[in-house]
C-alpha cells in the first residue's frame, strides 16, 4: 500500500498544497488533478521520493520511503512529464539504457517487441532527436512494458499521444491494475479507465 500523511509542499515562497492524504492499495489508480501549476508534478515527485515534503510522510508498506532508499526505486517506475529521453540516442538504446538504469537489463528481442507494441516498428534506429513528440513520448512509454514494477507514477503520460496511442496507454494501464498494480498519474485529457477503485485527487 501506497500511503501520504498529511502532506505539504512548498515551492519558493508559495505553499502549493496541504494536508494530502489518501492510501492507495493494489489495483487501484489515483488520478491527480489541478490547473497549471497547482503542484501536481511537485506532489508526484514527492511520491516517488525525489523531492521531500515540507511536511508529511509517504509510507510504502508501512515504511517511510526515505528509510527504504534504493529498495523503494525497484518498486516505481516513474515517468516525468519531460519525456526523459536521450536526443542522439536511438530509439532502442534509450528503452534498453533507460531500462538499465532503473535495474533491468532487457534483450534486444524484447525491447524491439516492446517498441513494436508501441508503434515504433521500423523506427527503432533511428536517433530520437528526429521523431516527433508524440512518438518520443511512445518511447518513454514503452518502459512500462518492460520494466515489472507494481507501481506506476506517471506525469502526463497522455500528452501529445494520437488516439490510437492513448488506446494502447489506456489498454496497459488497465491490464496493469487487473493484475494488482497501481498507478498514480496526472493528466489534462479524459480517459475512461475500467478499475475496480480509481480516486480523484483535487489540487486547487
Ligand atoms: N524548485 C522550485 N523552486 C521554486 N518554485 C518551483 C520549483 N519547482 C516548482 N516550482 C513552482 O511550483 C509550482 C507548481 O509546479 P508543478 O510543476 O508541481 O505544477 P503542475 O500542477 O504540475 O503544473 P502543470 O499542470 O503546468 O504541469 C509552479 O509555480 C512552479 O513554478
Amino acid at each position: 500500500m501506497l500511503q501520504g500523511s498529511n502532506l505539504t509542499c512548498v515551492r519558493g515562497d508559495r505553499r502549493l498544497f496541504k494536508n494530502i492524504n489518501f492510501s492507495l492499495r493494489e489495483g487501484e489508480l489515483m488520478q491527480v488533478h489541478g490547473p497549471n501549476g497547482s503542484g501536481k508534478t511537485s506532489l508526484l515527485r514527492i511520491l516517488c521520493g525525489l523531492t521531500m515534503p515540507a511536511v508529511g510522510e509517504v509510507c510504502w508498506h508501512g515504511d517511510a520511503i526515505r528509510s527504504l532508499g534504493g529498495d523503494y526505486y525497484g518498486v516505481i517506475t516513474y515517468i516525468g512529464h519531460l519525456s526523459g529521453t536521450k536526443d542522439d540516442l536511438t530509439v532502442i538504446e534509450n528503452l534498453r539504457i533507460s531500462s538499465a538504469l532503473a535495474g533491468i537489463e532487457i534483450s534486444e528481442s524484447k525491447a524491439r517487441e516492446a517498441l513494436e507494441y508501441m508503434g515504433l516498428g521500423g523506427r527503432e534506429t533511428l536517433p530520437v532527436k528526429v521523431l516527433s513528440q508524440g512518438q518520443r513520448r511512445r518511447v518513454a512509454l514503452a518502459r512500462l512494458l518492460v520494466c515489472k514494477t507494481v507501481l506506476w507514477i506517471l506525469d502526463e503520460p497522455l500528452a501529445a499521444l494520437d488516439v490510437s496511442a492513448v488506446k494502447i496507454i489506456q489498454v496497459m494501464l488497465e491490464q496493469h491494475l487487473a493484475q494488482g498494480g497501481m498507478i498514480v498519474m496526472t493528466t489534462h485529457q479524459e480517459i475512461a479507465i475500467s478499475a475496480k477503485t480509481i480516486q480523484q485527487l483535487q489540487l486547487a
